[in-house]
């Protein structure tokens, strides 16, 4: 049999006069590693990668520049067997490209189809040397054993005997069983209504059986085929994958999904808002149709995620989700995933037995999960959770249950989570920053809040509102002139409400007129070349120890960041040019509050 049958044609070339522009479009558009070049006769030249375009500068320059030598190519009557050589045989490949006897290029062959065609059985008895007709020998290649370890999916492979004479890594990574515990002992014995022993008594495989492991809350999906030669069986082989994440996600999409319709149609603008919403201000529609969803889903006990730039309103939509929430009587713990040092965000959230780590406080300590037990845990900047913790987070969240740090016993919480952030958490799972099955896990409900720039008729409102709380707070009787309020709503507001906010306390309390005017605010509203003026502090000119002065003028750098950004810290890092961790350690460090 020759490879032609196992070709995908689902090929997109470039011609070898395209465009890096092309190439890169195409990138985008189909998530591939490597695109085909051929030249005007459709023959195969070579391949370029995504890697390769991206180091070239020049987009407009001709692929022809950076077509690579690195592939590998058969001919549509290369033989299976020697394909599958091929791939064992180069591991770091995933793709092989095939061609007609002109060059032609006509489609290709993955590492996966090499699995499927390994599961149809009779491919170890063609007419090959890389197999032998014995079906130890068979998985005992060194070659074989290597790829089939580097499988996603489980493989396991018994003789007629029911004996197990292969297991690779991914089965005992899903079924939790070192291979050597199932190595040369018999099914019969160990797992008498396994159904691969019915596969090898009656002979006819089995595809896409769902099997649900009690003891491990597991459900695999298996395809189970006989191993024949000369039509009598001499073993049979299950490849099989696990699904249980896939289907509790699924059923986590279908709720959702069957909720959001549910609100979508419950939605009315005038739907009234419960109580623990009143002190969220706002009546644009996008902010309404927002907290009508919030208001709904916090009647439920699914996890949300809110999305909004810094100052949006997350912490305050999350308290009022909890407030409004059967949980109400129950704590509503917040860590901020950004502002914990890496080393301590584990303990933080868990806890800490007795003498886990030196330093540990004596006793021991009890993290946010179990302090927010009964009620809401509002993980705020998720972003930012280092990639380390995100599995062990992910444990948490599918089983509800954690150790301690340093600790053996496993507890169980019932916490409602909510978790919110200023980032693509999309484009962060595409750049592999941030775990996909976390992002679902967390992201059955979404509320995105809009920034303030997108729904300017608030800005009237909450300035009405702000004006009155720090009248009240500072015994004031002051209010804004027409010029400040026109500023006000063409300024753009990155810092959202919180800048606004701060905006009307600094006025408030400059301010000893009953009218402020424009001069009581912050710089950064007058024209830019006022801003020149902004620098940063000299360092004293009494001698101080170099590292003391370099601390001074950081502190002071921060404080004036923070000040010319209306106290709004993803500007002020944005100023500094500095990350947000670093960031949050120096805020601790100088003690800014
Ligand atoms: N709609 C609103 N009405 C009244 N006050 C608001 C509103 N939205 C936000 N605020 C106020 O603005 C400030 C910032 O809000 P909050 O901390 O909830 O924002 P955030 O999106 O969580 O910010 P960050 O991403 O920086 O943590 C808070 O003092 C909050 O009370």
């Amino acid at each position: 049999m020759t490879v032609e049958t196992y070709m995908s044609k689902k090929v997109i070339s470039i011609n070898e006069e395209e465009t890096i522009e092309r190439a890169l479009d195409i990138f985008k558009k189909y998530n591939f590693s490597y695109i085909p070049v051929v030249d005007d006769m459709n023959r195969f030249l070579g391949v370029v990668s995504e890697k390769d375009v991206l180091g070239i500068e020049n987009w407009k320059a001709n692929i022809k520049s950076i077509i690579s030598s690195d592939y590998i190519k058969v001919c549509m009557e290369t033989p299976k067997s020697d394909m599958i050589k091929i791939f064992l045989e180069n591991p770091r490949f995933s793709i092989i490209y095939v061609v007609d006897r002109k060059g032609i290029l006509v489609g290709l062959v993955t590492r996966n189809d090499i699995l499927k065609l390994l599961a149809s059985g009779d491919i170890f008895f063609n007419n090959n040397t890389l197999f032998d007709e014995n079906i130890s020998n068979i998985f005992n290649n060194p070659y074989l054993k290597k790829l089939l370890n580097c499988l996603h999916e489980g493989v396991i492979v018994v003789d007629n005997n029911t004996k197990v004479i292969f297991a690779n890594r991914a089965y005992s990574r899903i079924l939790g069983v070192q291979p050597h515990k199932v190595l040369n002992r018999f099914l019969s014995e160990i797992e008498p209504e396994a159904k691969i022993i019915q596969v090898l008594k009656t002979g006819v495989p089995m595809f896409e059986q769902t099997i649900n492991i009690k003891s491990l809350g597991t459900i695999i999906v298996a395809n189970i085929t006989p191993l024949k030669m000369d039509e009598k069986i001499i073993g049979a082989i299950s490849t099989f994958s696990d699904i249980t994440e896939i289907i509790s996600i699924a059923n986590q999409l279908e709720k959702a999904t069957f909720l959001n319709d549910f609100l979508a149609k419950e939605l009315k603008e005038d739907t009234p808002l419960p109580e623990s919403f009143k002190g969220i201000i706002g009546s644009s529609k996008k902010l309404k149709k927002e907290l009508v969803i919030a208001a709904r889903v916090a009647k439920t006990d699914s996890s949300v995620l809110i999305l909004g730039e810094s100052g949006t309103g997350k912490e305050l939509v999350a308290k009022a989700i909890h407030d409004s929430s059967s949980r109400r009587d129950k704590p509503f713990v917040k860590i901020n995933c950004a502002a914990v040092p890496d080393n301590l965000i584990e303990s933080e959230l868990f806890g800490y037995e007795d003498g886990a780590f030196t330093g540990a406080k004596k006793g021991g300590k009890i993290g946010k999960i179990e302090q927010a037990d009964g009620g809401t845990l509002f993980l705020d900047e998720i972003g930012d959770m280092p990639l380390f913790m995100q599995p062990k987070l992910l444990r948490f969240l599918q089983e509800k249950e954690f150790e301690k740090v340093g600790g053996i016993k496993t507890q169980r919480v019932d916490v409602r989570i909510i978790a919110a952030t200023n980032r693509d958490l999309e484009e962060m799972v595409k750049n592999k920053q941030f775990r996909e099955d976390l992002f679902y896990r967390v992201n059955v409900f979404t509320i995105n809040l809009p920034p303030l720039r997108e729904r300017r008729i608030d800005i009237v409102s909450l300035i009405k509102h702000y004006t009155k709380v720090y009248n009240d707070k500072y015994e004031k009787n002051t209010d804004f002139s027409k010029e400040c309020l026109e500023v006000f709503l063409k300024y753009e507001w990155p810092g959202n409400i919180r800048e606004l906010k701060n905006v009307i306390e600094h006025a408030i309390v400059m301010s000893d007129d009953s009218i402020i005017t424009l001069d009581k605010l912050p710089r950064y509203f007058k024209n830019l070349s006022d801003k020149q003026d902004e620098k940063l502090p000299v360092p004293p000119t009494k001698i101080k120890k170099l590292n003391d002065i370099i601390k001074d003028v950081e502190k002071q750098a921060i404080i004036k960041a923070l000040d010319i950004s209306g106290q709004n810290k993803s500007r002020a890092i944005e100023l500094l040019g500095i990350s947000r961790r670093t960031f949050y350690k120096k805020m601790k460090e100088y003690n800014i509050q």
